[in-house]
């Protein structure tokens, strides 16, 4: 078998990277080989600002996918080998595929706490798959540890019921992967009274039994929406006990003659001991590296597959996109590489161009989407967007920082360096989005403006008019 494009993976970046394929190159013959048996796609793609997006993901059956893309074929398999020098791949089931250009797009791994080797009550959350896992765990669970402080820890204790959840967490501030201590204290009202921002729950969420076993790909945004996701303790409607700058140093079992009614003990770095059913690790994710290469594949600091501007890596005609890789650019000032949906369909369609572009010796031009950091997201029940360097990433400690905040309602801090923005975070129904993007890009020196840009009597949309 012989494509002009091979891409491996059915999550985000390689669906996305199969599908502009098929519309930038029709006569072209392209694989997407995938683990499983559900295609991830995108639906109902809005674009809120220039850069900011907000979409839904839609499981599509393997079929339904053939059937929209006529010169994509789907081969159900595992890549195990890349021979970068004949340009073939082989597979778990001994297929060799030839490939003019191959694009990898296997996605990462939960980077679990290293405990997890021992303890199989330590679970860590990735695709359908463990979520099924978890589901049926946690409704014998009385007491459960949450360890790790980024966005599934957020979500997680945000939405869990009739158990007395414990959230281990290494910083002064909860959900520091995202915000700030001003947004975190914006938003802990919500954990003594969780669920007020949301809509009630619909339908539970349901998978098959055959695909379950076939999943692979990350879960998306509001995977959790529709699950509910309830504990053994009715006498616990929620209760959410945060562990401040702390983290776990030890576990282990506890036996019967202990008159415990807990499995396991777990003992943190400050000292504290706590007895609990289950442990989640949300402690990030590793770049996959399930397969080996003739020449080494250069890798990052974290494992990622290093990508230049054009999406290539170090080896000929091979492209990666999504989690599995590492931007390794001239970064843009206000643009930095974080491990989401956003950046792995940003990826994989530009991936997508700079293959066809290789391939008709045409110039590519590095997409616009990869000047401003640009998230949009919900947490703890509330919208969610973060542009720009909207933490004072790489500012050092030479900015100024703007808020404005009323709680319950909305939280906005604006970075500002020499009088221009940075950054902005925008908590609840703002509005301010498109402003904030374009002041980020255009650098207007804001100085005359003084305290006025977040004056929610002036509309300063007029000032720019
Ligand atoms: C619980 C959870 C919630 C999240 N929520 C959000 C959110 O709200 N917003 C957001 O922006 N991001 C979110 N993310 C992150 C986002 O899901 C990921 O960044 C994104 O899905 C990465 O896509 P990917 O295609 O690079 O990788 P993946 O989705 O991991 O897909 C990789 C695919 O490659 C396949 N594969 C692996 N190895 C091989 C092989 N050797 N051969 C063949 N196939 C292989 C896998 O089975 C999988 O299908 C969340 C992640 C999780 C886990
Ligand atoms: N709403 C959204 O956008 C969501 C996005 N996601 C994405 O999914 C992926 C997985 O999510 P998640 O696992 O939450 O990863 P994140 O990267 O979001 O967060 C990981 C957290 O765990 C901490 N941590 C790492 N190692 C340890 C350790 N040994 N002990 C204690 N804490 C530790 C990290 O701290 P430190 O940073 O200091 O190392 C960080 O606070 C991420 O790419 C995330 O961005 C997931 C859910 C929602």
């Amino acid at each position: 078998m012989e494509f002009a494009f091979v891409i491996v993976g059915g999550g985000i970046a390689g669906v996305t990277c199969a599908e502009t394929l098929a519309f930038l190159e029709p006569e072209k013959s392209i694989v997407l080989l995938s683990e499983s048996s559900l295609i991830k796609t995108v639906t109902n793609l809005h674009a809120i600002t220039k850069t900011l997006t907000d979409f839904d993901i839609r499981e599509m059956e393997t079929e339904e996918f053939s059937a929209k893309h006529t010169n994509i074929t789907i081969v159900h398999d595992v890549l195990m080998e890349i021979n970068d020098e004949e340009g073939y791949i082989k597979t778990k089931e001994n297929r060799v595929i030839k490939y003019q250009c191959l694009c990898l797009c296997m996605g990462a791994e939960p980077k679990l706490i290293p405990q997890a080797n021992e303890f199989p009550q330590i679970l860590g959350i990735r695709d359908t798959d463990s979520v099924e896992n978890f589901l049926k765990k946690i409704k014998d669970c009385k007491q459960l540890l949450i360890v790790g402080n980024g966005g599934i820890a957020s979500e997680l204790v945000y939405k869990i019921r009739n158990a007395a959840v414990h959230w281990v967490i290494k910083d002064r501030h909860i959900a520091a992967t995202f915000i700030d201590p001003g947004a975190a204290e914006f938003f802990q009202p919500t954990l003594e009274n969780p669920g007020i921002n949301d809509p009630p729950i619909s339908k539970r969420m349901r998978y098959r039994e055959e695909d379950i076993k076939k999943a692979g790909a990350a879960l998306g945004p509001d995977w959790y929406k529709n699950l509910v996701i309830n504990g053994a303790n009715t006498e616990v409607p929620s209760e959410v006990k945060i562990h401040y700058m702390t983290e776990v140093s030890s576990l282990h079992t506890l036996q019967n003659t202990e008159n415990s009614e807990f499995p396991i003990e777990v003992i943190l770095t400050n000292g504290e001991r706590i007895q609990c059913d289950l442990v989640i690790s949300a402690t990030g994710v590793n770049p996959r590296k399930n397969f080996v290469t003739k020449n080494k594949i250069e890798l990052s600091e974290d494992g990622g597959i290093i990508v230049n501007e054009h999406m290539q890596t170090n080896l000929r005609n091979i492209y990666a996109a999504g989690d599995i890789c590492s931007a390794n650019w001239p970064i843009a000032k206000h643009w930095f590489q974080m491990k989401l949906w956003t950046q792995a369909r940003q990826m994989g369609c530009y991936a997508a161009k700079c293959m066809a572009g290789y391939l008709n010796n045409e110039e590519v031009l590095q997409d616009f989407c990869f000047e401003i950091f640009a998230h949009s997201t919900k947490l703890f029940g509330y919208k969610v967007i973060l542009l720009g360097l909207f933490n004072g990433q790489k500012l050092g400690t030479n900015y100024e920082i703007l808020l404005r905040m009323t709680k319950g309602h909305e939280y906005v801090k604006f970075v500002l360096e020499n009088n221009r923005l940075q950054g902005a975070v925008l908590i609840g129904d703002t509005d301010l989005e498109e402003m904030a993007e374009n002041l980020i890009l255009n650098q207007i020196d804001l100085s005359p403006y003084g305290d006025d840009i977040l004056n929610p009597d002036i509309d300063i949309e007029d000032y720019f008019d």
